[in-house]
């Protein structure tokens, strides 16, 4: 169960100490973009629909912004995760893939990003067709993780997606922990792969 108030309500960075400056929060709509792009016959795959890692590229590009602008420098993409093709993607359709800060830690975002695309031959509304999560790291100049400013949800969707994301973050590690241990454990017990 995730506290709800436990959602940043604009209030200054919680753990501050004399030898750490305080850095100001963010909210959400201050880094949240959309990239646009239209599909080419360049971007298939063997179906002749819109290859999955062309769609990667541009997400991953769409979180780099987001995370770079969010932590006012270089940040490195650190895991994607739950990238879901929802419905495929055709040469000619514009892809709207837009991003946003759902969640920070100290060095760490989680941006979550969704993909949207109008047919190149329809004017109803845009579909969606992909979503993912990525977690980017801010770095310093020697690629050292840095800190980043805490995001300030705005919305009530906003403070959904950073509840949902506090889970996810929760599940990563803890999936991490479990395959480290249990790498260890084998290993303590001789067993080789
Ligand atoms: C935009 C691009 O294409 S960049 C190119 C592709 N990416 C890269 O080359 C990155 C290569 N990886 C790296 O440089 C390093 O592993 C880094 C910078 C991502 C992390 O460095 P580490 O020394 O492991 O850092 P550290 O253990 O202190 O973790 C830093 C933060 O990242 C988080 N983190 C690190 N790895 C992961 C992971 N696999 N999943 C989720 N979170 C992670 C940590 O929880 C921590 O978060 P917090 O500070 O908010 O609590």
């Amino acid at each position: 169960m995730i506290d709800s108030s436990a959602v940043p309500q604009g209030r200054p960075d919680p753990l501050p100490t004399p030898a750490v400056p305080v850095i100001p929060g963010k909210p959400t709509s201050a880094s949240r973009i959309t990239l646009s792009h239209i599909m080419s016959a360049h971007d298939t795959n063997l179906l002749g629909t819109v290859h999955g890692g062309v769609v990667m590229k541009l997400v991953d590009d769409a979180a780099g912004a987001v995370a770079g602008r969010h932590s006012g420098g270089p940040a490195v993409t650190g895991a994607m995760d739950e990238m879901a093709f929802l419905e495929p993607v055709r040469v000619g359709d514009l892809l709207h893939v837009k991003a946003q800060v759902n969640w920070t830690g100290k060095t760490s975002m989680e941006i979550g990003v969704r993909v949207v695309a109008e047919r190149w031959n329809e004017s109803g509304p845009a579909k969606q067709v992909a979503s993912a999560y990525l977690v980017f790291v801010a770095v310093d100049a020697d690629g050292q993780p840095r800190r980043v400013p805490q995001v300030l949800p705005e919305t009530d969707r906003d403070r959904r997606r950073w509840q949902e994301a506090q889970i996810r973050r929760t599940h990563r590690l803890a999936r991490r922990r479990a395959i480290v241990e249990l790498r260890r454990e084998r290993a303590a017990e001789g067993l080789e792969d």
